[in-house]
């Protein structure tokens, strides 16, 4: 869509009128930015052409007549021809003529501007517009070609900063968006990007089409030929001068790829396939990741997720059997240990979660090769206890705590230094609950303003044995020195003040790794090693609850959840609940992989409030967002204590919580480390409780997935805001509540 412009430029000069050039005047004619435009091309046909169709009002046979009067001139002309074109139109340009252009390679035109104009000549902008299209010459322009697309200018130090801005405005008046980078740094990222691409599309089909079976390999060419090489149809004039002008780095990156093609030949060769799937599963990822950012249009920054909103209808009763995702704790572990294994982990019932894949992708960044997860699949290919390498860049584990306070500990046993970082809610979490007992290991760790992250583990000397007494009834504190004292010289223990959920030790048990429990203390010795296994993971009881919840507010309701994990450090819900008068049946009670499992029946209850017992709460610590919801819904008050915990989750839980009860009409009110709530569910079970409301997340997804189960005793529809990060831990969501009985719409749209 075209919009009016402040910017006018009275004449402006285009020679060559190629897609680029003229796709750049059209745009700058249709928006009223331009008075008149003058055109040269060496080829008659394409000026008379250009004038036809009123993209040119007059063009010169010679090219100094053209540029004459120009204020603007656009040099778009293959790479090698820049520098015949300045010397021609050097002696008639005006004195104050700003020139631009708009080349794939910066270093030799800024050469070129040198070498015909002199050092100082500070009125030539180079640029590079990132578009382009299959199409070109004149009857190709596209007024619209630039639209949100990248245009990159490299200004040098003596740019004249008057002629950058007029060449930044006639870019960002054809809707481009400019970045600036410098010239050398332009030429090494191109040369990666798309110097590199072309030069093997254009070699692949040669090699191909001189082999003796090149009939048969073009008449069955549809599929990843056709992909691979449609760029080898570009004009070979235009690649001829990359390639020529940016020599320097395109064989500097093409050493590079040759290196590592003859790394995955030798592997094929060997039939190393554990060192082929590595490659193969790395870039899988990096191109899906990529994908992603495409479909959101290049333009948009891929840290920066949409923004989904539910709208949650006040919905009937429940129904249905069925399975909520893997258990995400449990899911983080297994990649953890079955990375650090000796031998190939395979993984069910994997949470394919961006918490638990946030995970996943560090390992794969420190050079474990993992396949899937394919349907909760994952087979990972252990690297032994010390077989980890240094990630390229700093570990990105986005939302999820647990995945950087693990992670901590493990870091702190390797031989190389880690930066971990994370998403606005995991950078406000505090860390310094994990760098403290660290540090008494010796471990080297620093964290950001108040133990914030990033966290930087510095992989220095010796970690050794410590005994830990937990500050807080942590599991992931807990997880973290175990992880660390797997690497610590002697033995480590910790003792905790009220028990926590015990994944680590069974999992670690579970890859024959020695660890002792008594009572509330658990000890490892370093030294031992992590035998490959199979793990079957659960589903998760802290997904399930929202569904126990709804199931047990919602009139007529009746839901079997099937296989949910009831490991005893996990069943605080079901206790709360059961304390509340909800109607819960634990059926089918087995153990698989060394952890409970059994199929939950839930029936609709009038609930009543209680004093929710405080050796509950570590054992029910995320699913208190959805208690509450039940407690609204209960007949009296439900009193909350020994929760300050949550007040540091992905939000301020309470906080949260009371103000979105408060919105749609609860009394409720937080208290330093809990919160009570009176119930209004003294009508029956049939009366709404909750009105309607637009209710602020914080982008937690507990808090989010709390209020849209809220919506089964609502009158009026509650708009939840923020809720793109329900993905951390429940993909699809949305549908399994939906064929239960509930009524989410969901409206998304790209982040701003
Ligand atoms: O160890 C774990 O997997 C977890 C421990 C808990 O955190 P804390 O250790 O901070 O209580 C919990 O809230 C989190 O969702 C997962
Ligand atoms: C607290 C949670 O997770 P984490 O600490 O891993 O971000 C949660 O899932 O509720």
């Amino acid at each position: 869509m075209s919009k009016k412009h402040s910017l006018f430029i009275p004449r402006v000069t285009v020679i060559g009128l190629g897609l680029i050039g003229c796709s750049w005047v059209k745009g700058l004619r249709v928006r009223g930015c331009v008075g008149e435009v003058h055109g040269y091309d060496r080829n008659l046909d394409s000026m008379q052409q250009a004038l036809q169709i009123g993209l040119i009002d007059d063009f010169s046979t010679e090219i100094t007549d053209a540029v004459r009067d120009a204020d603007l001139i656009i040099i778009s002309v293959p790479i090698l021809a820049v520098r015949q074109v300045l010397q021609d139109i050097a002696p008639a340009i005006r004195d104050t003529a700003v020139l631009t252009d708009v080349g794939s390679v910066k270093g030799s035109v800024a050469r070129d501007v040198e070498a015909v104009f002199g050092a100082d000549f500070n009125r030539f902008v180079l640029g590079h517009p990132i578009a382009g299209s299959e199409r070109s010459g004149v009857s190709a322009a596209d007024e619209n070609l630039y639209v949100r697309h990248k245009v990159i200018i490299t200004p040098q130090a003596h740019t004249d900063k008057a002629a950058l801005r007029l060449v930044r405005a006639a870019w960002c008046a054809v809707e481009a968006d400019v970045e600036h980078m410098t010239v050398a740094h332009h030429d090494e990222v191109l040369a990666a990007t798309s110097h590199l691409p072309h030069l093997l599309a254009y070699s692949l089909v040669d090699t191909l089409a001189n082999s003796h079976e090149n009939k048969e390999i073009f008449n069955y060419a549809a599929g990843g030929f056709r992909d691979f090489t449609r760029i080898a149809a570009s004009s070979p004039v235009m690649w001829r001068d990359i390639f020529s002008a940016n020599k320097e780095q395109i064989l500097k990156t093409l050493d590079l790829f040759q290196h590592d093609l003859n790394f995955l030949r030798s592997a094929i060769e060997q039939e190393d396939t554990t060192t082929v799937m590595g490659v193969l599963t790395r870039a899988k990822v990096a191109r899906d990741h990529f994908s992603k950012i495409l479909a959101r249009r290049a333009y948009v920054d891929p840290m920066k997720t949409a923004s989904v909103t539910y709208i949650a209808s006040p919905a009937g009763s429940l129904s249905g059997s069925f399975r909520v995702p893997g258990d995400k704790s449990i899911s983080h572990r297994s990649i953890m240990l079955g990375s650090l294994a000796e031998g190939t982990t395979e993984v069910s019932g994997f949470l394919e979660g961006e918490d638990s894949l946030a995970t996943l992708q560090a390992f794969r960044d420190m050079g474990v090769v993992i396949e899937g997860p394919h349907r909760g699949r994952v087979t990972i290919h252990g690297v032994g206890l010390n077989g980890l390498q240094a990630p390229p860049n700093a570990l990105y584990l986005g939302n999820s705590g647990t995945s950087m306070r693990l992670l901590a500990g493990l870091m702190a046993g390797q031989s190389f230094d880690v930066e971990m970082s994370g998403d606005e809610s995991l950078s406000k979490r505090p860390m310094g609950r994990v760098a403290d007992p660290l540090k008494l290991m010796g471990a080297v760790v620093e964290t950001a303003e108040a133990g914030r992250p990033p966290i930087k583990v510095f992989g220095a000397g010796k970690l050794k044995g410590i005994h830990y007494d937990l500050p807080m009834a942590s599991a992931q504190v807990k997880s973290c020195v175990l992880l660390a004292g797997l690497y610590a010289e002697g033995e480590t223990s910790v003792t905790e003040p009220a028990p926590t959920r015990d994944h680590t030790e069974r999992m670690l048990k579970g890859f024959g790794y020695d660890v002792q429990v008594d009572g509330s203390t658990v000890t490892l010795q370093s030294g031992g090693k992590l035998t490959a296994t199979s793990i079957d993971v659960p589903a998760d009881i802290s997904s399930a609850a929202f569904f126990m919840v709804a199931a047990s507010i919602a009139p007529d309701s009746d839901i079997t959840l099937e296989h949910v994990g009831i490991n005893p450090t996990r069943i605080g819900v079901i206790n709360i609940l059961r304390a509340m008068g909800g109607n819960i049946d634990v059926l089918n009670e087995r153990e698989v992989g060394g952890e409970p499992v059994a199929d939950i029946r839930i029936r609709s209850a009038q609930l009543k409030g209680i004093h929710i017992p405080e050796d509950q709460v570590p054992l029910a610590i995320d699913e208190f967002p959805a208690l509450f919801i039940a407690a609204a819904c209960a007949e009296g008050e439900t009193v909350l204590t020994g929760a300050e915990e949550l007040r540091v989750k992905e939000s301020d839980r309470i906080q949260a919580m009371v103000d979105g009860l408060v919105t749609l009409g609860v009394d409720a009110r937080g208290t330093e480390d809990g919160a009570v709530i009176q119930g209004k569910g003294g009508q029956g079970m049939g009366a709404v409780v909750f009105g309607g409301g637009e209710i602020v997340t914080h982008h937690d997804h507990r808090i989010a997935m709390s209020f849209a189960i809220a919506s089964v005793r609502a009158a009026e529809p509650i708009i939840v805001l923020d809720c793109a990060n329900v993905a951390t831990s429940f993909p699809d969501f949305v549908g399994l509540a939906n064929n239960a009985g509930l009524q989410l719409d969901v409206t998304s749209k790209p982040a701003e």
